[in-house]
């Protein structure tokens, strides 16, 4: 059986923080950050208010996303073996046998339909616009956020790209970001779990 998990939501929600500790309890499981798919910054366009356009699907190579999805969803085996995970040999309880899994974080998951069908299951993490721009403000992004840029871009498109999801009926189970890491990882590992003994 193949399972495909997204963890998307706001900017500095904790979904790669979440992410990693999934990763680690699941058997065969891949992982895919969507930030390793920014394009490089001279692709990346200047608004008419000043700033580079990050927080925008163009700004992200979606189509080599996909096609990585894809090459798992082909061969997770190969997949996994290419990419340096363990892949454990099924078992014979049926509860593990030929199970892999693959994660996929990022900020923009939702809003791009060739991928947004691909989930079986949607997690979308929040937190309030205090909390947001106080841990945005520690942040150390590659290029790093220019001053306004918070208030300017990243959280007007933030709240741009949740309404279109919504209007557009994109099923996500919401978590509060809020929560400690731990009760994060407690409660979406307890649902990963019970979700794919229901699937078998
Ligand atoms: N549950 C949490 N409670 C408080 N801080 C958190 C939590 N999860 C992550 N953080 C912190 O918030 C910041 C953003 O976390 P990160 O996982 O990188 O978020 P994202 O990938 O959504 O941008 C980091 O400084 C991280 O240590
Ligand atoms: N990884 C990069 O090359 C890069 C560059 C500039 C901004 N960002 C920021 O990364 C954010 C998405 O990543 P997080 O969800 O982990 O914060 C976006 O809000 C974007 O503004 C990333
Ligand atoms: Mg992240």
């Amino acid at each position: 059986m193949k399972y495909i998990i997204g963890i998307g939501g706001v900017t500095n929600g904790g979904k790669t923080t979440l992410t990693n500790r999934i990763i680690k309890a699941l058997p065969n499981c891949c992982v895919i950050h969507q930030d390793d798919f920014f394009k490089p910054q001279d692709q990346i366009e200047v608004g008419e208010d000043g700033f580079k356009q990050w927080d925008v699907l163009d700004s992200l190579d979606m189509e080599a996303m996909v096609s990585t999805v894809r090459a798992w969803m082909e061969n997770p085996v190969k997949f996994a073996r290419s990419h340096g995970v363990n892949v454990t040999p099924g078992s014979k309880e049926p509860a593990s046998k030929d199970t892999h899994i693959l994660v996929i974080e990022g900020f923009l998951l939702y809003n791009y339909k060739p991928l947004v069908e691909l989930f079986d299951i949607r997690y979308y993490l929040a937190v309030p616009y205090e909390e947001c721009k106080r841990r945005r403000s520690t942040r150390n992004y590659t290029v790093p956020d220019p001053p306004g840029l918070f208030d300017g871009h990243v959280w007007p498109m933030y709240l741009k790209h949740r309404k279109e999801m919504e209007d557009d009926g994109v099923d996500v189970v919401y978590l509060d970001g809020l929560k400690s890491r731990d009760e994060l990882y407690n409660e979406v590992f307890e649902d990963i779990q019970n979700k794919l003994l229901n699937c078998l």
